[in-house]
């Protein structure tokens, strides 16, 4: 990662800290920007903020335990204020992709419990519509291809097509944090998410996807003229 973009995600992700108060129950998602958002929150903790959150994934709450982030878990909290998250993908009304890190589920299941979920993203993940970024679909691993044959012809009844492929963590299958695989979906462009995340759920061997649809209420986009902040008309 060049230096200008590691820049932005920091940019995006002070911006996101402004939003934080004291006392306040966060979901902390995942990837490199939710990372950078990890390392000024722990220097606020550092300070004597009070905070509290919920990490998305075990290499989240790895990083927040090093850096003296206090956690809990959504059983012991099971409702969050904020949840701050990194995305692959911003489209139009926030409607975002997510999963390229691997923590779709986790992070769904904690945008879910939060009163608002903000995202922090450099420009680069700004785009007219969803889909250049390969969908990622969790799946189980039982009847992988008898679910991956439900995706293809899900997708074709909605006018879809493109290669899938199971991630992979050099020589085996990529493992999430639940012990589900990732099949990365490149259907381009996803003119109707709504219908897709819809089907995508009807099929019995989905756990979940990463089209994130009416979650996301604000994103500060950092680029080269300083942070947008992107509501949910734009
Ligand atoms: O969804 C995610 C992980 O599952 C990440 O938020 C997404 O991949 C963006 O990551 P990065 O900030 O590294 O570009």
């Amino acid at each position: 990662m060049s230096g200008d973009m590691r820049e932005l995600k920091i940019e995006a992700a002070r911006a996101a800290l402004g939003q934080v108060t004291d006392g306040m129950r966060l979901g902390i998602g995942t990837g490199s920007t939710a990372e950078e958002f990890v390392r000024l929150l722990a220097a606020r903790v550092a300070e004597g903020f009070s905070v509290i959150g919920v990490p998305t994934s075990e290499r989240t709450a790895r990083l927040c335990v090093e850096l003296g982030v206090p956690l809990t878990t959504l059983d012991e909290t099971p409702a969050l204020d904020l949840t701050i998250d990194g995305a692959d993908e911003v489209g139009p009304g926030l409607a975002l992709i997510k999963g390229g890190g691997g923590a779709l589920l986790r992070e769904k299941i904690v945008a879910a419990a939060s009163r608002r979920m903000v995202v922090i993203a450099d420009k680069s993940k700004m785009v007219e519509t969803l889909g250049q970024f390969p969908l990622p679909v969790e799946v189980n691993a039982f009847g992988l291809r008898a679910t991956m044959l439900a995706i293809e012809s899900a997708a074709q009844a909605l006018g879809l097509s493109g290669p899938l492929a199971v991630r992979q963590a050099g020589e085996k299958p990529f493992e999430t944090d639940g012990g589900h695989l990732i099949v990365d979906a490149s259907f381009g462009r996803i003119r109707d998410p709504r219908a897709l995340s819809n089907a995508l759920h009807a099929i019995p061997g989905v756990v979940e996807h990463g089209l994130f649809l009416d979650l996301a209420d604000t994103a500060f986009i950092a680029g080269d003229g300083g942070v947008r902040t992107v509501g949910l008309s734009e």
